[in-house]
């Protein structure tokens, strides 16, 4: 396959670029200024694209790519992907679903015990040697917390399946009803889950449907007491709104992994000991992160030659 043009969008972990280099003819974006320089001399050549959650596959670049078949996202996430203009072209689309699932569902519950019991400030006092002078403040207990998940997708059920080993009662809002959700309790409406729940987990896609689906109405139904964790996408929850009801303290808490504007976060987040924030790295370990990448090169190695695509979203 060491003829196929591949386009990658920028450096991903676990050496993808030169697990592509090694089989395919790699090209790098991030090596050119832009896309129209990059296709003034080799856009006939590439066949395949490569992006992720921070990187974007839009109709601009689709469009500079005459002979694209397919784009194979290193995320589980393709809402960077102009789906309809692929489809549009009928070009291949695949992601990297259920790799990443465990790390993410680990690291949703991580930043929901680090609001809860402060652990980023209680390893800060330590470190800043102030337990020799002083107690350190009491923190909140987290098992037992009614938790409510936005999505019961592989993730959502991920964590639904952890804040229940928690003790935590689970309920959830999705488009329907999940036969196979058991004893979680279904609400068909966001406000209603909100209001019945001391943590509101976001693990849903980003979509039209459920972008701000997090709005200033569902902050103050789930109250001062209420924490929000999200490791789905930032623009789900309506950012602004976010940031006020936490500064004016109508909100209890956030752990927040994606931002509406990544990589600018607001500043007025960075000063809140409430608020636990990492840099959209849910899926970032070396095990998944390896995974992930094999499953890009497999996706791209089943359909250049001829094999059924192992993780279609397209
Ligand atoms: O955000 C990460 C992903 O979509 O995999």
């Amino acid at each position: 396959m060491k003829s196929v043009g591949v386009l990658m969008a920028i450096p991903m972990p676990s050496n993808l670029a030169e697990k592509l280099a090694n089989r395919f003819n790699l090209f790098k974006l991030w090596t050119y200024s832009s896309i129209e320089a990059f296709s003034e001399t080799h856009a006939d050549s590439v066949r395949a694209f490569v992006c992720d959650a921070k990187s974007c596959a839009d109709a601009k670049t689709i469009d500079s790519l005459p002979n694209l078949e397919i784009v194979s996202t290193n995320s589980v996430g393709f809402d960077k992907i102009d789906i309809g203009k692929c489809r549009e072209r009928g070009i291949r689309v695949t992601n990297t679903p259920d790799v990443l699932t465990d790390d993410v569902a680990d690291h949703a519950i991580g930043l929901a015990l680090a609001v809860f019991r402060k652990i980023p400030n209680s390893d800060g006092f330590v470190k800043n040697g102030l337990w020799k002078h002083s107690h350190y403040p009491l923190t909140t207990k987290f098992s037992g917390k009614e938790v409510g998940v936005v999505g019961l997708g592989r993730i959502g059920s991920a964590i639904a399946k952890r804040a229940a080993a928690f003790g935590c009662p689970v309920s959830y809002h999705s488009r329907s009803q999940k036969p196979e959700a058991g004893s979680y309790k279904y609400y068909p409406n966001i406000l209603d889950l909100a209001a019945n729940s001391q943590v509101l987990v976001v693990a849903c896609a980003l979509t039209e449907q459920t972008r701000h689906i997090v709005n200033r109405e569902v902050i103050d139904a789930l109250g001062p007491k209420g924490v929000i964790v999200n490791i789905g996408r930032g623009p789900i929850i309506d950012e602004l709104e976010l940031v006020s009801a936490l500064v004016e303290g109508r909100l209890g808490g956030a752990g927040l992994d994606v931002f509406e504007n990544e990589p600018d976060v607001p500043e007025e987040l960075l000063s809140l000991d409430n608020v636990v924030l990492t840099p959209h790295v849910a899926s970032d370990t070396e095990e998944t992160c390896k995974d992930m990448a094999d499953l890009v090169i497999a996706n791209l190695e089943a359909h250049f030659s001829g094999k059924p695509l192992l993780t279609p979203v397209l």
